[in-house]
């Protein structure tokens, strides 16, 4: 399974190309477009948010809302190209109008000026416009489909947000997927602990009134991930170190834990590793997950429980030191429209990317070419290893 996006943040729209989702599986759309809805949603996003609406249009390898087994086309509109589509045309000449809203101060904690000297760019629009977020709604599109196709396959998933700048809220690890999906539901910062609801908002709200940023960590969980996706046989068959690089992929993660991750480093060897048991009815079976549901390179079974830190958002109101590319005098970076936070919508692309890295391991494993044979084979699979 693979895909590629493409499409610039104020362009006509995203594109996306999924390739090796099996024949046979319902799509269904409303559910790809509560995920989109979802991704935009969240206190403290900007007003971009206002203008788009995001649904995802199919385009190609579905009919009568079934996968064919070919590649799955998909379209999501940016409803602000609207006002952009003079700067943002993709044949017409440059207009002196476009000149005016070139970009020549780069941001700080933006692809801007490595960007701009990299592919030799100076307006360094031609840089943000494709490394902004953005993009995050096409992988989101992407993500949902590959979580219809993990549900269809007994296998449920959710991410959630765990922490807003320096406010934890108190993830309760005991919580099953469902029990998480109620918590999160009932507010819009997506965490567990409501009594943390109130002082995150006013957190956000003074950042916000200070011109600052706020970043904060998100936490994916997945459980019934059948044992052995992955493997300890070389360093580029460990499932667990794909995961983190996708999950490093999303636009401003900057660290990634698997479990208990760097607290696992304080601890003794004895509060670490699960230690096993066997009943007849079940086979395998582990008394803990502090190792996040890997061990070698591969699933051991247990839920899969992958963190990630997102820094704080890089564009600030109150914008930070800069150097004119072309007059190089210090000035303020530029500023452009953004979020106080996006801590919510990462939680809905880390949970994507989890997805997708998940169904990429299982079609490289089993025979994806159609659900009802994948279906069957992962059942004898699971069966074989609770016999082991
Ligand atoms: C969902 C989401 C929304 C984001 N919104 C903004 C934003 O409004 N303004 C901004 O400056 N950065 C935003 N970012 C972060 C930048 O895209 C990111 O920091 C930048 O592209 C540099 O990449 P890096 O942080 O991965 O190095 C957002 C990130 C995500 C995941
Ligand atoms: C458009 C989205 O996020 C954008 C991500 C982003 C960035 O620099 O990453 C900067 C902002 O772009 P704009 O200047 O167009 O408002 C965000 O709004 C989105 O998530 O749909």
């Amino acid at each position: 399974m693979n895909y590629l996006t493409a499409g610039e943040s104020h362009g006509p729209q995203l594109t996306g190309i999924l390739e090796g989702i099996p024949a046979g599986m319902h799509i269904d759309v409303d559910e790809v477009n509560e995920m989109l809805a979802a991704r935009q949603g969240g206190y403290g996003r900007g007003n971009r948010q206002k203008i788009e609406h995001d649904v995802v249009e199919i385009v190609g390898g579905v009919r009568h809302s079934k996968t064919l087994g070919s590649p799955i086309a998909l379209v999501v509109k940016n409803r602000d190209h609207a006002h952009w589509s003079e700067i943002m045309d993709p044949i017409s000449p440059e207009t002196p109008e476009n000149t005016l809203r070139q970009v020549n101060r780069p941001r700080p904690g933006h692809a801007d000026l490595v960007g701009g000297m990299k592919y030799g760019h100076h307006d360094l629009r031609n840089v943000l416009e494709r490394s902004s977020a953005r993009e995050t709604a096409m992988r989101v599109a992407i993500g949902a489909i590959c979580k219809q196709l993990l549900n269809q396959l007994d296998i449920q998933i959710v991410g959630h947000v765990e922490q807003v700048g320096p406010i934890a809220a108190n993830e309760n690890s005991s919580l099953n997927v469902s029990e998480i999906e109620q918590a999160i539901s009932e507010n819009d910062l997506r965490i567990i602990d409501q009594s943390q609801i109130q002082p995150i908002h006013e957190l956000i709200d003074q950042t916000k009134r200070d011109g600052n940023t706020l970043g904060g960590v998100v936490r994916v969980v997945a459980t019934n991930v059948p044992a052995g996706l992955g493997s300890y046989i070389g360093w580029d068959t460990k499932l667990d170190a794909k995961m983190a690089a996708a999950v490093m992929g999303v636009n401003a993660i900057k660290g990634v834990e698997i479990g208990d991750g760097f607290d696992a480093a304080a601890s003794l060897g004895s509060n670490v590793m699960d230690e096993i048991a066997w009943q007849k009815s079940e086979g395998f079976d582990r008394l803990s997950d502090h190792l996040g549901g890997f061990e070698g390179g591969m699933t051991n079974g247990m839920p899969v429980v992958i963190k990630a830190a997102m820094k704080p958002i890089p564009t600030l109101y109150k914008a930070l030191q800069s150097v004119d590319i072309e007059t190089k005098e210090t000035m303020k970076a530029n500023v452009e429209r953004s979020d106080t936070t996006a801590i919510v919508p990462a939680s809905i692309v880390v949970e994507s990317v989890v997805a997708i890295e998940l169904v990429k391991a299982i079609t490289d494993t089993f025979d994806g070419s159609n659900l009802l044979r994948l279906r069957s084979q992962i059942q004898e699979y699971r069966n074989e290893f609770k016999n082991f």
